[in-house]
């Protein structure tokens, strides 16, 4: 079904004594009343800040509004939304990126064939079908714009609501999506989009014009407008909202005229879309395609963006590297050796061992979410599950660190820095390692939730290292440290580890009975850290997993 062929009814919007609010009650929109027929192209246009994302998420459902209520014509499936910022993965070509969007938007039952189709008829609606094998990253600004709708209009939605797609382009392209647009308005959907650029205006059915504080001063035709305004060009409606008359003045002014010209019309059949879009249960229920099967396109998506991310994967495998390479250079061998085993030294690899499997953790998570929030924000709006994308993002990441913590070890006794043992006791040392791995990526990705951009996850990496290397015994034993630090030292995935590893080797013996006359002062100061089951250690850091998987849900949830 191409553009062309299929004539899609739009929805018709109606929206009623709109207004919204910001945190401390100010308020960014009055009394918005207007109705955006079914097959409308329509532009809100006002200053900066007079809030047209605001109108344009009201009416969109991405943000219910405070007072008053936007309601449809009965259809309850998604509106499009393509905010400012890119919904598109930069690493995969256009053509995939398609293919994953789709599987994950279409009904579970659209046949492999049917995806296919879909996706080449809007890459063919887009112009976009000499790029479908190029990577978005590659993409001009103009063509990953079209590339975000393009996203959007795989479900063929009958309303398509876009946050400034002309901003950053130059005049050419930025004419072109507005015909591209116009098109899609003549083809039967109803587009409505925010804009900064006067030429935009023209190629619309109606212009929405927001005074100040998001006070509606018109809405009707272009050429309504200009003769409203008393204006020749578009350009001259914004000095006219500067300059004259209160934001609130031009509101009533409108109001006033409006009155004498129209009554709004009633609309048929209700329906709440403000509040249906932002209801993730009936979101997923109208994409139906179930949680698992949403895991596993989530968890081959990300592998699939991970592995042509080449520069991504080198840093990822080369830091272990590195880190193993400052080991095998700083600890001597045989420091485990019964019979002349260096305690000290002993204390410090299985720290450092154990703040490897953390750091490596920690940083493979820290930037997973932040990098992609937009997209995830998106996706969200069009009912993907948090707790199906936070286990893939498991899934995809915590087998690459079961491998490196696996090699850490392996190196280490290859190099003799770690003892002679059977494969018992470095199968615990490995899962001791993990877990606490896993703990450290599902903290990772807690922070990544929780920051806004990448530059924040990474000012965020030493507040969260220092804690886990001062608190968790090893620099100083727990039973030595001040009452609060002691207290502090639970909270430390790391001292869990960290003591499973000692356990795990016997250090407790090593230094009572090995051939060292400095471990058993050292044992003195260290007391029973060593002596708990490593069962316990492994429940406390599993604990840990679960509980900051379960809070980057949560936050994950409100801010999406
Ligand atoms: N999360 C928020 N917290 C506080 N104020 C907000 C928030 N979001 C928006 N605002 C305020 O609401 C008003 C309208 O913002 P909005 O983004 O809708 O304006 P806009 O017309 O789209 O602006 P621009 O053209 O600059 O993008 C602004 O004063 C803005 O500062």
């Amino acid at each position: 079904m191409t553009l062309d062929s299929a004539k899609r009814r739009g929805l018709r919007i109606d929206v009623r004594g709109v207004g919204q609010r910001v945190a401390g009650g100010r308020a960014t929109l009055h009394d918005v009343s207007l109705t955006v027929e079914a097959g409308e192209l329509v532009a809100i246009i006002g200053g900066s800040g007079a809030g047209k994302t605001t109108l344009l998420d009201a009416m969109a459902g991405v943000r219910p509004p405070a007072e008053g209520q936007v309601t449809g014509d009965g259809d309850r499936s998604a509106p499009a939304y393509v905010p400012q910022d890119d919904i598109v993965h930069l690493e995969l070509s256009l053509r995939r990126t398609l293919t994953y969007a789709a599987r994950l938007r279409l009904p579970a039952a659209t046949t492999a064939d049917e995806i296919d189709r879909a996706v080449r008829d809007v890459l063919r609606d887009l112009d976009l079908t000499e790029r479908a094998g190029q990577r978005v990253g590659t993409l001009s600004g103009g063509e990953r714009k079209r590339a975000s709708i393009a996203v959007e209009l795989l479900t063929r939605p009958r309303v398509l609501f876009l946050d400034e797609p002309t901003s950053g382009l130059d005049p050419a392209i930025a004419a072109e999506v507005m015909r591209l647009l116009r098109r899609f308005a003549d083809g039967g959907t109803t587009v409505v989009l925010t804009t900064h650029s006067p030429s935009d205006v023209g190629h619309c059915d109606k212009v929405t014009v927001l005074a100040r504080e998001g006070h509606l001063a018109f809405f009707g035709t272009p050429a309504e407008a200009l003769s409203y305004f008393e204006a020749d060009r578009v350009e001259q409606i914004y000095e006219r909202l500067a300059g004259e008359i209160s934001p609130g003045e031009w509101a009533r002014r409108f109001a006033e005229s409006r009155g004498e010209r129209q009554e709004p019309s009633e609309p048929p059949e209700p329906v709440v879309v403000g509040r249906v879009v932002v209801e993730p249960a009936i979101a997923g229920e109208r994409r139906g395609i179930g949680a698992v099967r949403e895991w596993w396109l989530l968890t081959r998506r990300g592998a699939d963006i991970l592995t042509r991310n080449r520069l991504t994967v080198a840093i990822l495998a080369g830091s272990p590297v590195m880190v193993l390479a400052m080991f095998a250079v700083l600890f001597r061998p045989g420091a485990f050796s019964f019979a002349d085993p260096s305690p000290s030294a002993t204390v410090m690899i299985l720290f450092w061992i154990a703040f490897g499997g953390f750091f490596f953790g920690l940083t493979y998570g820290l930037l997973q979410i932040c990098t992609e929030i937009a997209v995830l924000r998106r996706e969200r709006l069009a009912g993907l599950g948090v707790g199906t994308y936070v286990l893939s993002k498991v899934a995809v990441l915590v087998p690459l660190l079961a491998a490196v913590d696996a090699a850490m070890l392996g190196v280490l006794r290859a190099l003799d820095r770690l003892p002679a043992a059977g494969w018992s006791t470095y199968g615990s040392l490995w899962v001791s390692l993990l877990l606490s791995s896993a703990a450290a990526f599902a903290l990772g990705l807690l922070v990544s939730a929780a920051v806004t951009d990448p530059a924040q996850a990474t000012l965020a990496l030493p507040m969260l290292c220092f804690p886990q290397v001062l608190f968790v015994g090893a620099i100083l034993p727990v039973p030595i440290m001040a009452a609060v630090g002691r207290w502090l030292s639970h909270a430390m995935s790391n001292r869990w580890a960290f003591e499973a590893l000692g356990h795990t080797l016997n250090v407790e013996r090593l230094w009572a009975e090995g051939g060292s006359s400095l471990g058993p002062p050292l044992l003195a100061s260290y007391g029973d850290t060593f002596g708990r089951a490593v069962a316990v250690d492994w429940a406390v850091l599993t604990g840990f997993t679960a509980v900051l998987l379960g809070a980057a849900c949560v936050v994950l949830a409100r801010r999406t």
